[in-house]
Order: structure tokens, then sequence, then C-alpha cells
């Protein structure tokens, strides 16, 4: 019997530790005979690749920037995500809407009734219901102090035109992130993502567990090297 496909998503301002640990989790999935598709926004087609290189490097408005975005998300969504739900396969995409209302909305300051308006275009008329507009089962939400995302991205590798935004910016988009947390509780799962890797890991592990997705013994095992 085909097992449903399952969209889990991963978000948190830049340096969160997001993509340290979905690697990870879709090696605990695999190791339960889950097929996985790991993807990341913006990006995840060829299309939205060039796309993401345009938003990450050549300046824009915030308007051209959201509709560059939902674009590109447009385009992963048809080409990669829902065929991988159609199929049963469980979807971990590194990022995805809640980003652009957190960055887009709250750091740049972007109107977020157009922000709904785009993500219903963008995200409707692709699932087998058509009614029905495409969001994530869940949402994890790395969350981090501003001041210690900034400190390991300071070591780890040159800025992109988000990275090098000022800490007032990460500010708005880390209470952009708690807002769309608090607005839909039974979607997103909080997670302390200031402790150790290994204490990280853990967190993101029990919250699969909790939700029978994943068994215990697969989740003991993986983790951060
Ligand atoms: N728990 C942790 N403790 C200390 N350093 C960490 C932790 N998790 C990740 N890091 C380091 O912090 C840096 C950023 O991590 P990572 O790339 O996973 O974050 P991210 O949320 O995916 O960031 P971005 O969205 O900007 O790509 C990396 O150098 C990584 O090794
Ligand atoms: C999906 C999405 C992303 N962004 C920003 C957030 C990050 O700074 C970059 C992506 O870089 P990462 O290292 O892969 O996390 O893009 C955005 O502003 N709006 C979005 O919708």
């Amino acid at each position: 019997m085909t097992r449903p496909g399952l969209f889990i998503t991963f978000e948190g301002i830049d340096g969160a530790g997001k993509s340290s640990h979905i690697e990870g989790l879709a090696q605990a999935f695999r190791a339960q005979g889950r097929t996985v598709t790991l993807t990341r926004e913006p990006g995840g087609t060829p299309l939205a690749e060039k796309l993401r290189e345009l938003l990450l490097h050549d300046s824009m408005d915030a308007l051209t920037e959201s509709l560059l975005v939902f674009a590109a998300r447009r385009d992963h969504l048809a080409q990669v995500i829902e065929p991988a739900l159609a199929r049963g396969e469980v979807v971990l995409c590194d990022r995805f809407t809640d980003a652009t209302f957190a960055y887009q909305g709250a750091g740049r300051g972007f109107d977020t009734r157009v922000l709904s308006i785009l993500e219903r275009m963008a995200q409707t008329g692709l699932a087998p219901d058509p009614q029905l507009m495409r969001e994530p089962d869940l949402t994890v939400w790395f969350d981090v102090p501003v001041e210690v995302a900034a400190g390991r991205l300071a070591s780890a590798r040159v800025p992109d035109r988000f990275e090098s935004q000022p800490a007032e910016f990460f500010r708005r988009v880390a209470q952009g992130y708690a807002e769309r947390a608090a607005g839909a509780p039974h979607r997103f799962a909080r997670i302390d993502s200031s402790l150790e890797r290994h204490q990280v890991w853990q967190q993101l592990t029990s919250v699969f567990v909790r939700k029978g997705w994943l068994a215990i013994m697969v989740a003991a095992q993986g983790g951060p090297r």
C-alpha cells in the first residue's frame, strides 16, 4: 500500500543550523524504507536555481523579490514537490513560504496582504484537489538568537545579499517567524537551535517520533557527526 506523502519544511534566520540537520533526517527516513526528496527554496529546479542566483546577488526592490520567490516556488511545486508527494515520498524542503512572510514581509516590510494573494496563486491548482492551497504538513522552526546565528555565519562563508543585512533586519525576520508560528501552532514545531548540535538533533527527532513518523531506534542512530 502506498503511504501518503509528507511535506516537511525547515525555517529559521540565516545561520540557525537547519541545513546541518536535514541530511541526517533524510537518512533516518530512508532507514525506515521511505523515499525522500531533499530540496530547498529558493531553488530546487533548474529555473528556480537561476532565480535563486538573482535573488541572492542582484539588488531589487521588495515587490520584485516577492514575485521572484513565488515564481521560483510555483515551478518548484509543479516540477518537484507535487509529483514527489503524489508518489508518496517524504519531501524535506529547506525553507518555503514562511520564509517569504518572514524575510519579505517582516524583514523588508512588504505588504503581507499582497504576499497572501501571491501565496494563494502560486500554491493552488497543482495538487490532486484543485482547490487545495499546498502548505507543509509540518514546519520545523529553528529558533536561535540573532547574535548566535551571526557568530556561526561569521566564520562560515562569504555573506550573500540577505546574510549581509544588519542585525536589526534579522530581529524583524525572527519576529516574523514567531508570528507565523503563533498563527499556525498545529503546523509549527519550535526547537531551540542555540544548543549543541547533538541537542538540536535530539529535539528535532523527538518531534518526528511524537508524530509517529520516525521510530525511536532509527532516530537514536542518526545525528550530526
Ligand atoms: N548547533 C550548532 N552549534 C554550533 N554551530 C552550528 C550548529 N549548527 C550549525 N552550526 C554551524 O553554523 C553554520 C550555519 O549552519 P547551517 O548552514 O546549518 O545553518 P542554516 O540555518 O542552514 O543557514 P542558512 O539558512 O543561512 O543556509 C555552519 O557553519 C554550521 O556548521
Ligand atoms: C525561500 C526564501 C528565502 N529567502 C532568503 C533567506 C535566505 O537568506 C536565502 C536563502 O539562503 P539559504 O542559505 O539557502 O537559506 O533566501 C527569502 O528572502 N525569501 C524566501 O521566500
